[in-house]
């Protein structure tokens, strides 16, 4: 319990760099993995020899610092964490509303490739953070940059220069992407992609394909708790990272957000890869990494930690 009352004293200010990095050690003594659990997803075979006791989280503070811990400077697949840096992209555009008329804002409450919903309610994703709704994103992107992924790359690069495509998981996931290309082809049969659905597929899955550190990925969304400002210059309108926040509050976990907004209360993105981001506005972008997945795709020791942490700092939306 060491640093809590401090940390809940001085919430949104400076707050105590010894307090928080003592935390932050005692969540990877704590939650670090000791016995296998949970699964790691079959159709992205890069992830299948993943070290089960692999644990690192990272807290980029609004005013520069950053706080480490465990195996925070360790590379994983960001995955669906790139969803939210797409979205930005798309949002930070003139043009970036009119996304909002090929996709909702509604939690899916379905698995997040999931085909059945789609085809339910013709062709328009429930929100850009499950599967189909992020091929629009990068369909909306491929018409805007001409070159998706690559732009994605940029953004999540800016702050340190570090991220890069691990081009072995990206073919294989490629070659693994019956159901995304589903997705592609039913949304193109619904009249919501203008681009050759493989040609989406493929920037989608290269995107997902990208790996940092919990370190980096914490500074490269540190915009969203800054007002649309990053390290490197503003990403997107205060605006616009408001609105993403929320998303990522009703959307940001699949169909377990509203239960991991019960027991966490910060916007938050996971990736199948293991690793979450979450923001607490005004105050630091956090970045948790752990394998190994619960039913739902979220990390199951990344997400026991985050509740932790937001209990124990009293870092909460509510
Ligand atoms: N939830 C995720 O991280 C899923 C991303 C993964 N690349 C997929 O398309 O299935």
């Amino acid at each position: 319990m060491r640093g809590t009352a401090l940390l809940r004293a001085e919430r949104g200010v400076g707050l105590e760099g010894d307090a928080l990095g003592g935390l932050l050690d005692d969540l990877v003594r704590e939650f670090r993995p000791a016995r296998m659990a949970g699964s790691v997803p079959g159709h992205i075979p890069h992830l299948a020899s993943a070290d089960f006791t692999s644990f690192g989280i990272a807290v980029a503070m609004v005013s520069g610092e950053v706080f480490t811990a465990g195996d925070a400077g360790d590379p994983f697949l960001i995955q669906s964490i790139s969803k939210v840096f797409s979205l930005a992209l798309a949002l930070g555009r003139e043009d970036g509303p009119d996304l909002w008329s090929r996709v909702l804002r509604e939690p899916s409450g379905t698995a997040f490739n999931s085909l059945v919903q789609l085809e339910a309610e013709r062709g328009i994703p429930r929100n850009p953070f499950i599967n189909a709704g992020a091929l629009v994103v990068t369909d909306h992107l491929l018409d805007a940059f001409g070159n998706a992924s690559e732009e994605v790359l940029g953004l999540l690069s800016s702050p340190t220069g570090r991220s890069a495509v691990n081009v072995e998981a990206f073919e294989s996931e490629l070659a693994r992407s019956e159901r995304n290309f589903a997705l592609a082809h039913f949304l193109a049969d619904l009249g919501n992609l203008r681009n050759p659905p493989a040609e989406v597929v493929r920037h989608y899955v290269r995107q997902c394909s990208i790996e940092m550190s919990c370190a980096d990925v914490a500074r490269a969304g540190l915009f969203l708790a800054n007002n649309g400002v990053g390290p490197s210059g503003r990403v997107v309108s205060a605006s616009a990272a408001k609105r993403i926040g929320a998303v990522m509050l009703t959307c940001g976990m699949y169909d377990a957000a509203g239960e991991f907004a019960y027991r966490v209360g910060l916007p938050s993105k996971s990736g199948v890869g293991g690793g979450i981001l979450t923001v607490v506005p005004g105050i630091c972008s956090i970045c948790v990494w752990s394998p190994r997945l619960d039913a739902h795709g979220n990390s199951l020791a990344g997400a026991s930690a985050l509740a932790e942490l937001a209990e124990r700092t009293g870092w909460s939306i509510f």
